[in-house]
Order: C-alpha cells, then sequence, then structure tokens
C-alpha cells in the first residue's frame, strides 16, 4: 500500500515548501500547504510576542484543523497520496515555546479536542539544518516581520520538535541532516526523493543526505 500521508517538517526556513511542491510535482500527489500568509497575528506577534501569542497559536491552531479537514478526508487517502509541508504537532510544539504556562494549559484543552480528529502520517521527515542555515535562509527571502527572528527562538523550535519525536512511536520520523545540502540542487533533491522508496521503522531514524 505504500505512505499515503507524507509530511514534510522542519524549522523557520528550513525549505520545507520548497521540498514538499517538488515531491508533489513529480509523484502527482495532493500537495497540502500550511497558509500563514493572511494571519493578521503574525506580523503583530513579531513585535510584541507577549500579547499577541495566544490569539496567534489559536488562529493557527484553527485555520490547520480546517486545512487538515477539508484535505485529508477519508477518500482522498485512500485514493491519492498527500504530502502536507506541516503536521498538526507542529502547532503545539510552537505554542509551548510562545504562550505562558497558564495560557499553554488552556491552549491544550483545545489542542487535545482537535488532535483527535487529526490523520496520523505514514511518514514524516524532518528538514534539520544547523540555525545558522536557517537565518541565513530567512534573510535571504526577506520576509519583512521576521527581519529580527533571533538565533534562541530558532534554537527552541529545534529543541521543541526533537523533544517530540523521542515521544513518538507509532509512525517513523526520519530526520534528515540536510545542513550541507541545498534541494534545489538536483542531486540533493534526488537523494532525499529516494528516501520515499525506502521502509522506515517507527519512531525516529536518523540520515545525512550528502
Ligand atoms: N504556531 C506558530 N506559532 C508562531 N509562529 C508560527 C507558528 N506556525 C508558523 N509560524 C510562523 O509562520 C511563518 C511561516 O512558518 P513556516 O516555518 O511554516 O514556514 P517557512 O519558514 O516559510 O518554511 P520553509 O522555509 O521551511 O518552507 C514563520 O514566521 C513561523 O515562525
Amino acid at each position: 500500500m505504500g505512505n499515503r500521508f507524507i509530511v514534510i517538517e522542519g524549522n523557520i526556513g528550513a525549505g520545507k515548501t520548497t521540498l514538499a511542491t517538488k515531491l508533489a510535482d513529480e509523484m502527482k500527489a495532493k500537495l497540502v500547504l500550511e497558509t500563514f500568509e493572511d494571519n493578521p497575528f503574525l506580523p503583530k506577534f513579531y513585535k510584541d510576542q507577549k500579547r499577541y501569542a495566544f490569539p496567534l497559536e489559536l488562529s493557527f491552531l484553527a485555520a490547520r484543523y480546517q486545512q487538515l479537514k477539508s484535505d485529508l478526508k477519508q477518500g482522498d487517502l485512500f485514493n491519492s497520496i498527500i504530502i502536507a509541508d506541516y503536521y498538526l504537532m507542529k502547532s503545539f510544539i510552537f505554542a509551548k515555546i510562545t504562550l505562558s504556562d497558564d495560557e499553554f494549559r488552556l491552549y491544550r484543552q483545545f489542542f487535545d479536542l482537535i488532535r483527535s480528529f487529526s490523520a496520523k502520517p505514514d511518514i514524516l521527515f524532518y528538514i534539520h539544518r544547523e540555525v545558522s542555515v536557517l537565518k541565513n535562509n530567512i534573510m535571504n527571502r526577506g520576509r519583512v516581520y521576521e527581519k529580527d527572528l533571533d538565533t534562541e527562538y530558532l534554537s527552541s523550535v529545534s529543541r521543541g520538535y526533537f523533544n517530540y519525536f523521542k515521544e513518538v512511536r507509532d509512525f517513523p520520523v526520519v530526520v534528515v541532516d540536510a545542513t550541507e545540502a541545498d534541494f534545489q540542487n538536483k542531486k540533493y533533491y534526488r537523494e532525499f526523493a529516494e528516501l520515499l522508496n525506502r521502509k522506515f521503522p517507527c519512531g525516529v531514524t536518523n540520515i545525512k543526505v550528502i
């Protein structure tokens, strides 16, 4: 039967969207991309994190739930391959970093409700890049509100993902060390694409793309 629901994850600026789009194109798969450009709280959050974190996290959670619900209908999962550039847990990982303890407790109640409706991936690939590389990518793409994104924030997002992966038992998580690999380059892209033909055990496997 193979992998039907494939997730490409990674820190901010890891190159998830480009890679997921290329793969979906090649595999004639349905592409599910995270939408964030229309989120009015995101630019505000980067200016004043304390004040806007809670509405930001709730709005992301609501938007992602809506999207996954409509894009991952049961029928779709049987009929076609789906490639997404995020997994619902991303919301949880970010919220744990951005919210205060009491806000997070409240957030968690909503998250647990929503989580019970969401599909589990058949496989999740996490593109790992060093923070200095992420910072470079973020600067080069030039989204104004991300210009002051600091190293500590990016490091805490990476730690958040790795802590979560330690708990995953029911699907394979492939951590792809791609610090030296640009997937715009055909050689690296092919090397990554070949991983999709391999079988991985549940839990974490570390791979380096060279
Ligand atoms: N739950 C969240 N809480 C706070 N910020 C978030 C959350 N989800 C997304 N963001 C922000 O939205 C923006 C887009 O995030 P994301 O990492 O998905 O895209 P990206 O950096 O364009 O990815 P890539 O370059 O890997 O394709 C980033 O500024 C990110 O920090």
